[in-house]
């Protein structure tokens, strides 16, 4: 692992990064665009380019890339009534194609608007979240009992080796069993037929992602990429689709029988809105995707950096710092944003930013990374310390320095929902990683992830607690 607390992605020398850019701008690029991906250089580029360019410039691509918390700022409080994150035509095609419905992000306008009215009742605001906790809490329970398998199963008693397939189950067996109101049995030791393509679709879409985007429309029966990215978003569909159906069949079965209709989620979208089908199966597939990936990537770090950190250097005590647990949550997600870059198309008006006048449709690139290691708003912005979040408020570092779930009525809808996984998780368990695992490194696959396989021991902290 990394030096004692120092940053596992600590910056390339100037001559990678020169090198990265070359490749980028050059014809290699278009047919490896596993370039982009393959490698830490890609966050650190931004940080590279606000270096060489400043915090606010136009880039390549013809965006305006925005690298400081308070252009970030300026950009965000004069964004629109229904705001907008940009072109998502790549994720609209597939479902034009199909025949689904737009979901959360790809939705746009008032028709967005009155989507995220329906679903943050039920997800975003505390009360409605908190209800869920019984449910995560069980899912926790059976995560355990498939570590602690694991566990024994692993040559040393507590390890468990390539943490992230596991991660992945965990976090869509929680995500399902709240949008679902069932147990999938995903934390079983056989886990179900269709589990295993899922995570497989998930992990092709977004792998083809990126160079589906920056291809032309024209080339897209041409190279390979279009072809695997349809692949990856059929088994995502189905997946879903497979799950959405099987509940519409109990709600029916128990219209048919004068039975009572329960449950929380799907069947409040089922049963009491005016959705079309087509709809349903938009909105809770993205909901489903976006829980699964996100949580997982959230899951791979925390516990990787956290605990990095307490096991090299160590000024206060896991005990001292468990208080604030999802605070330090904050600090990894601060220093690994999930989400790097981001985005919005303001198009309502005009607007100035940072004394520059941009046209209407301008669209804006948020370079997280760049942001959250700003050096004047977040001191040592490579040293992971996550005491710094036991200051009083007033000395806590600029709200627009880290905005790991996104800011405004477009915010994230699951926020509450991966902050009670996460933090049930980590209340559960002290976790460390394997010595053996070699330097931590970041690769983009539209989300931010660790670059190997992560190997983490996992010492359950009610033993400890109850010895
Ligand atoms: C650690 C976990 C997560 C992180 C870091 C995260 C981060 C984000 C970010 C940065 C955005 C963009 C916000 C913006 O543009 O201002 C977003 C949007 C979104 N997230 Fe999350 N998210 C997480 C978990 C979840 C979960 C568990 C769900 C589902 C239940 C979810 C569902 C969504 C949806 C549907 C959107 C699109 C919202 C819209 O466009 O209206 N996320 N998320």
């Amino acid at each position: 692992m990394c030096p004692p607390g120092s940053h596992p992605l600590s910056p390339p020398s100037r001559k990678n990064l020169e090198a990265w850019r070359t490749s980028l701008m050059s014809f290699d690029f278009f047919f490896f665009p596993s370039l982009l991906l393959s490698h830490s250089l890609y966050v650190h580029a931004q940080i590279y380019e606000k270096q060489q360019y400043g915090p606010i410039y136009r880039d390549g691509l013809k965006s305006v890339s925005v690298s400081s918390p308070k252009l970030l700022e300026e950009v965000l409080r004069k964004d629109d009534k229904f705001p907008s994150r940009g072109d998502m035509s790549a994720w609209k095609d597939y479902r034009d194609m199909k025949g689904f419905g737009y979901g959360p992000f790809t939705e746009e306008g008032e028709r967005w608007y009155s989507l995220r009215q329906l679903l943050n009742k039920r997800m975003l605001h505390l009360k409605s979240s908190l209800q869920y906790g019984g449910t995560i809490n069980e899912v926790v329970r059976d995560f355990t009992k498939r570590i602690q398998y694991l566990c024994q199963c692993s040559p040393t008693g507590d390890r468990v080796t390539d943490v992230a397939n596991e991660l992945y189950l965990f976090s869509l067996e929680s995500i399902a069993s709240i949008l679902f109101e069932a147990r999938l049995g995903c934390l079983e030791k056989d886990i179900p037929a269709g589990t295993q393509d899922f995570i497989n679709a998930i992990t092709q879409m977004f792998k083809n992602n990126p160079a589906v985007f920056i291809a032309p429309k024209w080339s897209h029966n041409l190279l390979p990429y279009w072809r695997r990215y349809i692949a990856g978003w059929d088994g995502i569909f189905t997946f879903a689709k497979g799950l959405i159906d099987k509940k519409l069949e109990a709600i029916q079965q128990c219209v048919e029988t004068s039975l009572d209709v329960q449950g929380e989620y799907l069947t409040y979208l089922l049963s009491n809105t005016d959705m079309s089908m087509k709809d349903v199966y938009g909105t809770i597939t993205e909901l489903l995707l976006a829980g699964v990936d996100t949580v997982n990537m959230m899951g791979r770090w925390v516990p990787s950096i956290f605990s990095a950190y307490f096991t090299k250097k160590c000024p206060h005590s896991y005990q001292q710092i468990r208080a604030p647990l999802l605070w330090c949550c904050g600090e990894v997600l601060w220093m690994y944003p999930v989400v790097p870059v981001n985005g919005r198309v303001v198009s309502e008006n005009s607007i100035s930013v940072g004394g520059y006048q941009f046209p209407k449709k301008t669209p804006f690139l948020f370079c997280h990374y760049a942001i959250s290691h700003d050096e004047d708003t977040f001191p040592e912005p490579f040293t992971f310390k996550p005491e710094r979040w036991l200051r009083d408020e007033n000395s806590l570092p600029a709200a627009f320095g880290s905005l790991p779930f996104g800011f405004g009525v477009r915010s994230c809808v699951g926020r509450r929902i991966a902050e009670l996984e996460m933090y049930m998780l980590i209340r559960q368990y002290e976790i460390k990683p394997d010595p053996a695992m070699g330097e931590l490194r970041a690769l983009t696959r539209t989300v931010l992830i660790p670059e190997q396989p992560i190997n983490l021991h996992f010492v359950d902290r009610r033993c400890d607690n109850a010895a």
